[in-house]
């Protein structure tokens, strides 16, 4: 049969490299409102991008601003404002809220060390760089999005971060005292401290539990503060010493800090994509370092963001453990009442307005009308990503979106009801656009204006898929779920030509695959692959029922969901079946592993991102070992033994139960520092296809971890996988 894929490596790379090239948008934020000598208002809007570059192996942030004339409630021009410029060395960045001011927290390597400083910015001028490293009150600064938080003070005098805890200098108990032992920049810093570092001996070698996945020399957080006048920096006291503080910010009339708690007793747990740990919101009053708890304590909790008019403060709740992901309740803390409401709870099964829950461990950083009624979400609601706005008093639920084009709508930030959201979709990479949210009440509809337009790639074509499960397949417990898939294929197919296919089931398994752009399943669409995602039962953005459904169950509901989407799509006749691949990364690399083993003849290619294997084998190194537990059926609790029933059931329902079957040629992509899914997992499958001589091929990328998204790791896993499947799939 014709085939119309591209296998030449050459023009394969070369594709990449141009579709690679479509930033990302991470950040924007809205400046004050100015009155221009017309009397026209305007902002401007600061914009934060990724990009890959290629050349230079690594993640580019660059930032870009635009100006935004309006009438308060509609954009009357817009445009940008100057070219693009690199941003280099910054961790964390905030414009104070007067926007008079800007602090940045910088790393800076100094004579071969790497330094921190707090920079302030006042007009043309730094005004401060304050050497954090120098001061010696904490470790180094979290700039990561589950404890990190740059905050200026309501009254622009101080400023609120969050850092690793001081630990004293561990020496040997054979350490001699010598003065060639103390380097040069030390001794400096020491004279200019005035006073010599504090050491202890013994401590060398005693393990720090850390947080996990992309968190592993992150330990004991505190929370920080600067006096900006004095230069002063202090370590908050008060915080109880069974938690830890993250994702701060000051509390009406800066009388204190409010921060998300985390326990750390009797261990910690791996907090990335984990938004199940228990925590709650906590106080902590500055003036006499009391600490209250303002929340339960018997859930978990997220993203605090308080109300403009500092009277509320919205945040995320879900349960204890149980999967990791679920569907959220939005909770709100009347500051002056203390009182706490749910204002959006748990949705079991979608509504008939299409509302299927709330889906998110992060709202954006602002995210409160200006009438401080009324929250934007961003979140999965089936396979779009749409936002949400939510009547905090009423709890009512409208899509802003629901009938925009189909796609995947962020909301990057709301300031004075003028939204920045990025646009994106299969065949659009994204696109900023800013839109004032309706009036309280109205129903009118966004008029979304674009600020930077993307390519549309006219050869992709995308749809969502809906099926049902056949009864034998239905869930008894949650019984008439279904699920959806997005497909993708290229928009010209030559006359007889029937396509090769991709499965992909995605990770979690409580994740979910929207429809915005995913460059690897860009090119391979590009290169002639048609991609089926499944959303298999189980994922997010379908109710609450849906992802219960399948603890206890992985391995045959999520297996089979993937086989009856891939063989009813078959059944269309557009595709070959002889040349259907399976991919996935995960939980996703799980399913495929599955899927080799339960339908030998099926997959002629299989690719594995640092895929579960062994549940029982993991559950001892992986960061996470209460998913291990909770996927396989059972509760878990940080003092559970070893059972060897359970042991039995984890192997059961892994992968590697069925490897004696498989005959599909196997390529594994491992990272070296995966604290999630240890590399010794997909060392277990190889080790097995090799004894029974089933083609293996396996790439190991040191100094990366579960995502495998070092520019490099990313740029060749993509090139080994199309090359993988043009070979397998005899293209
Ligand atoms: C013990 S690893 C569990 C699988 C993992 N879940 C959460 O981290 C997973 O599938 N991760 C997904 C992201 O959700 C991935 O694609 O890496």
């Amino acid at each position: 049969m014709e085939s119309q894929v591209m296998t030449n490596p050459e023009d394969i790379s070369k594709l990449y490299r141009e579709l690679s090239l479509f930033p990302s948008l991470t950040r924007a934020d809205v400046g004050p409102v100015i009155t221009s000598q017309y009397g026209g208002k305007y902002s401007n809007i600061y914009t934060e991008w990724s990009q890959r570059d290629l050349e230079r192996n690594e993640n580019v942030k660059f930032c870009r601003q635009y100006i935004v004339f309006h009438d308060d409630k509609s954009v009357v021009y817009s445009g940008p404002s100057g070219n693009c410029t690199e941003i280099k060395g910054e961790l964390l960045s905030k414009d104070s809220p007067s926007g008079d001011m800007k602090a940045v927290v910088r790393e800076s390597n100094i004579k071969g060390e790497d330094k921190q400083f707090l920079e302030i910015w006042s007009k043309n001028i730094k005004v401060k760089s304050i050497n954090l490293t120098a001061l010696k009150k904490h470790g180094k600064v979290y700039e990561d999005d589950q404890f990190g938080c740059l905050v200026w003070s309501h009254s622009e005098t101080h400023l609120l971060y969050v850092a690793e805890r001081k630990r004293l200098k561990a020496e040997s108990f054979f350490q001699s005292v010598s003065p060639e032992s103390c380097s040069l920049a030390d001794e400096e810093e020491g004279v200019k401290m005035g006073k010599e570092e504090e050491t202890t001996k013994g401590e060398q070698f005693v393990f720090y539990e850390d947080w996990g996945e992309t968190l592993v020399s992150k330990s004991s957080p505190v929370l920080c503060v600067l006096d900006i006048e004095g230069s002063n920096v202090s370590v908050l006291e008060g915080v109880p010493d069974n938690i830890s503080p993250g994702q701060a910010f000051w509390a009406p009339s800066d009388t204190g800090v409010v921060f998300v708690g985390w326990w750390h007793e009797p261990f910690r747990l791996g907090l990335k994509y984990s938004p199940n740990r228990r925590s709650s919101l906590f106080y902590v009053d500055l003036t006499g370092g009391q600490c209250e708890q303002l929340s339960s304590g018997s859930s978990a909790v997220c993203s605090p963001k308080l109300s403009p008019d500092q009277c509320r403060i919205i945040y995320l709740e879900c349960a204890v453990y149980g999967p990791h992901q679920q569907c959220s309740r939005l909770c709100m803390y009347d500051w002056y009442t203390k009182r706490t409401s749910v204002v959006v709870d748990v949705v079991k099964r979608p509504r008939e307005d299409g509302f299927a829950g709330i889906y998110s461990s992060s709202l954006s950083p602002l995210c409160w009308s200006a009438d401080s009624q009324r929250i934007l979400v961003s979140c999965p609601q089936g396979s779009r990503k749409d936002l949400l706005l939510v009547e905090t008093t009423t709890g009512s639920v409208t899509s802003l979106t629901s009938k925009s084009p189909g796609g995947s709508w962020s909301l990057l930030t709301i300031e004075r009801n003028l939204m920045v959201v990025s646009w994106s979709s299969p065949n659009c990479p994204p696109s900023l656009r800013v839109g004032f949210l309706p009036l309280c009440g109205s129903r009118e509809e966004v008029d979304w204006v674009v600020l930077e337009d993307s390519q549309t790639q006219p050869d992709i074509d995308w749809q969502i898929l809906n099926f049902t499960p056949p009864p034998e397949q239905d869930n008894s417990q949650y019984p008439g779920l279904d699920f959806d898939a997005l497909l993708l294929k290229p928009k010209d197919v030559k006359e007889g030509v029937k396509l090769p296919l991709i499965v992909t089931p995605h990770g979690g398994p409580h994740s979910v695959i929207v429809a915005d752009w995913l460059l690897s399943s860009s090119v391979l669409c590009r290169m002639g692959f048609a991609i089926l995602l499944v959303n298999y039962r189980g994922s997010i953005g379908y109710g609450q029922d849906s992802i219960l459904s399948l603890p206890g169950n992985v391995g045959t509901q999520d297996v089979k969901d993937v086989q009856f989407a891939v063989e009813s799509v078959l059944r269309g006749g557009a595709f070959d079946e002889q040349k259907v691949a399976v991919a996935g990364g995960s939980h996703g690399g799980f399913v495929a592993c599955h899927l080799i083993g339960q339908y030998p003849e099926f997959y002629k290619a299989c690719v594995a991102r640092n895929p579960v294997i062994n549940l029982a084998s993991m559950i001892g190194s992986t960061d996470i070992p209460d998913w291990c537990m909770v996927e396989a059926g059972y509760n878990y609790s940080t003092d559970c033994l070893p059972d060897p029933a359970v042991w039995e059931q984890m192997l059961n329902k892994s992968p590697i139960k069925h490897v004696k079957q498989v005959k599909t040629p196997v390529l594994l992509t491992l990272g070296e520092d995966d604290k999630r899914v240890p590399p010794k997992q997909g060392i277990e499958y190889y080790r097995a296809l090799k004894a029974l001589q089933v083609p293996v091929r396996l790439l190991w990328y040191p100094e990366n971890n579960h995502s495998l998204s070092k520019v490099d790791a990313e740029s060749d896993g993509f090139m080994n996988i199309a090359l993988w499947m043009t070979q397998h799939l005899s293209l």
